[in-house]
């Protein structure tokens, strides 16, 4: 079943156009990976997903969410989907946590703006969350402010943010760049078990290695065009764009 479903998305931002036409699916137990180079639209594809646009932005097309079209919901309709139904974990992890609150604190938060559930509760998602985002030591670090957390440890702290609502889907935009071997596994395996559990993600990155290891199918961005699009075993045995060939050689 189709969790989500774009089709012809164009977006602009003032004049430039960013994004033509671009359609694909996302289906139950799915990761669908999105490569492509710097600049070809990756990213605002899922701020568009996400309706977090800036104003000067023009979207055409359609996002349908388990049947509902996310373009024409309101502000306070998205409010309760971000975060709850639909998580996203940043390219950079500083940006989106606040340096004046614990990192516990945030994170419960999140909890708390989608559940009415008392903090004991909130408390208890919150440490569930860390610990399955690879942090170890979830109940110290719960008390830390972010700028005594390396960035590994804020990008995860970020996935478990994302991760503490259990949404269906998770959208993550290079979300193990900053992460060492070992923890990268571990949120790699994160993204396997929601598989498992019957949701789905979208996963932007640069590393063919992470596509082989847990995409199912990939889409091929250039020029904020879908080049191609296909199962992973179909792209990486028999790639038909020139730009995907060049892509997989520069491996
Ligand atoms: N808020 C914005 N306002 C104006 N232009 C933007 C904005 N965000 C991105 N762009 C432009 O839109 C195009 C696509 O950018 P986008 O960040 O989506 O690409 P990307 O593939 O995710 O790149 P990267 O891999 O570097 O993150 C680029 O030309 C970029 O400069």
């Amino acid at each position: 079943m189709s969790l989500l479903e774009v089709k012809n998305l164009n977006l602009w931002y003032r004049e430039k156009q960013v994004l033509f036409d671009v359609s694909f699916e996302v289906k139950i137990g799915e990761i669908l990976c999105i490569v492509g180079e710097s600049g070809s639209g990756k990213s605002s594809i899922l701020f568009t997903i996400l309706r977090l646009l800036p104003p000067y932005a023009r979207v055409s097309g359609s996002v349908k969410f388990l049947g509902r079209e996310l373009l024409k919901l309101s502000e306070r309709e998205m409010k309760s989907i971000r975060g709850k139904e639909v998580g996203m974990v940043f390219q950079e992890p500083s940006l989106y946590l606040d340096p004046l609150f614990t990192v516990g604190s945030q994170i419960e938060e999140t909890y708390l703006s989608h559940f009415k559930a008392g903090r004991r509760e909130a408390y208890e998602a919150c440490i569930k969350a860390m610990k399955k985002a690879g942090i170890p030591k979830p109940e110290e670090k719960y008390r830390m402010y972010p700028h005594q957390l390396s960035g590994g440890l804020k990008q995860r702290v970020c996935i478990a943010n994302a991760i503490v609502c259990e949404p269906k889907l998770v959208l993550a935009d290079e979300p193990t760049t900053a992460l060492d071997v070992s923890v990268q596994r571990r949120i790699l395996a994160l993204f396997r078990n929601m598989k498992e559990e019957g949701k789905a993600v979208i996963l932007i990155t640069h590393d063919f290695g992470v596509v082989a290891e847990v995409g199912d199918r990939v889409i091929v961005l250039k020029d904020g065009k879908v080049v191609e699009e296909g199962d992973v075993f179909e792209i990486f045995d028999n790639p038909k764009h020139e730009y995907t060939k060049k892509l997989l050689s520069a491996i």
